[in-house]
């Protein structure tokens, strides 16, 4: 008798180095890179100097581990639906590959040593308001307000700015005014950052049964939105040299900033430009104002 199969090559196991890169996948890095600069950005906030690498290293190590964690578990509770998602393709082929079990395995032990790192360097209510981050992201935005509400993004934000407030306490010293307001900025920030998204790919959204801005409401009141809330954002963004946490350089800086960011948008809505453009310019602009802060603050005399 034939073997079963004797003719077929039996499905080869991945290698390490392929399980290894599904998994860096699946951790989104950029996405919880920027994450971890957000923290980093709290802590020089508060500190109002160059922070202390006693701090700022255990705040960058669990903010990294524990939002890889949360990316992880996110990607594996939202399989089914991001199957029908034409962007996620590669990260359905990510998760294929390293299987759900692998996957939240080393999402456990990730999430176990971020939570050790801040425990142990950082203090008590950095580490609970690292879980409460995690929480917030894997349960109530993941399984409840993400399939349920086109405001997902808006209240979805809170666990994606609870690292502004990880990092902002690990200086020792409760989240000061400094800190709410980079708070209140990213919470201006991460709505338009993804609705610009929502609109360059809603068939995928609508097939994959999400009710996002743009389905749930309509493509023009997601283009007004978008444009309210940057401009919002840009008056928050001046809210750090009004109070003295940051000087009128970054001010200026500032509001040159949020007016191309918003001209971005402007002009991409418009439909003179691609939408996945301005996406890409709200992470840019993200990105340089977190360098903007930290530069004026650990560089800039004032
Ligand atoms: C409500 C919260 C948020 C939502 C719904 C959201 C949504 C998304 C989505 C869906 C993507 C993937 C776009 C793609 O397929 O390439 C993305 C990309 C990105 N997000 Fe967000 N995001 C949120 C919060 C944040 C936060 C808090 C940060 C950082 C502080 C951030 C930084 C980024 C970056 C850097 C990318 C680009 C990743 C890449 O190029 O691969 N996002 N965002
Ligand atoms: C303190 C701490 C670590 C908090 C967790 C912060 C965190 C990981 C926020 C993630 C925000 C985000 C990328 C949402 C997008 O998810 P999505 O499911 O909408 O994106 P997708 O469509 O690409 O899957």
């Amino acid at each position: 008798m034939i073997g079963r199969g004797a003719g077929v090559a039996a499905a080869k196991p991945p290698a390490a180095t392929e399980i290894c890169r599904a998994l860096y996948r699946l951790a989104k890095p950029r996405i919880v890179a920027a994450i971890a600069l957000s923290g980093a950005t709290a802590l020089t906030v508060a500190a109002q100097r160059p922070p202390h690498f006693s701090k700022l290293l255990p705040c960058l190590l669990a903010l990294l581990c524990t939002g890889a964690a949360s990316a992880m578990i996110n990607c594996v509770v939202e399989a089914d639906r991001d199957l029908k998602m034409g962007r996620l393709a590669q990260r359905n082929e990510a998760l294929a590959v390293a299987g759900p079990r692998l996957i939240l395995g080393v999402a456990a032990a990730l999430l176990t040593a971020g939570v050790a790192i801040a425990a142990g360097f950082l203090g008590p209510a950095p580490t609970l308001l690292l879980c409460g981050g995690v929480f917030g992201y894997t349960v109530c935005y993941t399984l409840f307000l993400k399939p349920q509400t086109p405001w997902a993004a808006v209240l979805g934000g809170l666990p994606g700015a609870f690292p502004v407030l990880v990092g902002g306490s690990a200086s020792g010293n409760p989240p000061g005014l400094g800190v709410l307001i980079l708070f209140l900025i990213l919470m201006l920030w991460q709505p338009p950052h993804f609705w610009l998204l929502a609109l360059s790919h809603r068939n995928d959204y609508h097939a994959a049964l999400l009710p996002v801005l743009p389905i749930a409401r309509s493509i023009d009141a997601t283009r007004r939105a978008i444009l309210t809330w940057v401009a919002l954002l840009t008056g928050a963004t001046l809210l750090l040299p009004a109070t003295g946490y940051a000087s009128a350089c970054y001010g200026t800086m500032a509001l040159v900033a949020g007016a191309s960011f918003w001209g971005c948008c402007y002009w991409s809505l418009l439909g003179k430009g691609p939408l996945r453009f301005a996406f890409r310019c709200s992470v840019m602009y993200l990105l340089i104002l977190f360098a903007a802060i930290i530069v004026d603050i650990c560089f800039i005399p004032r």
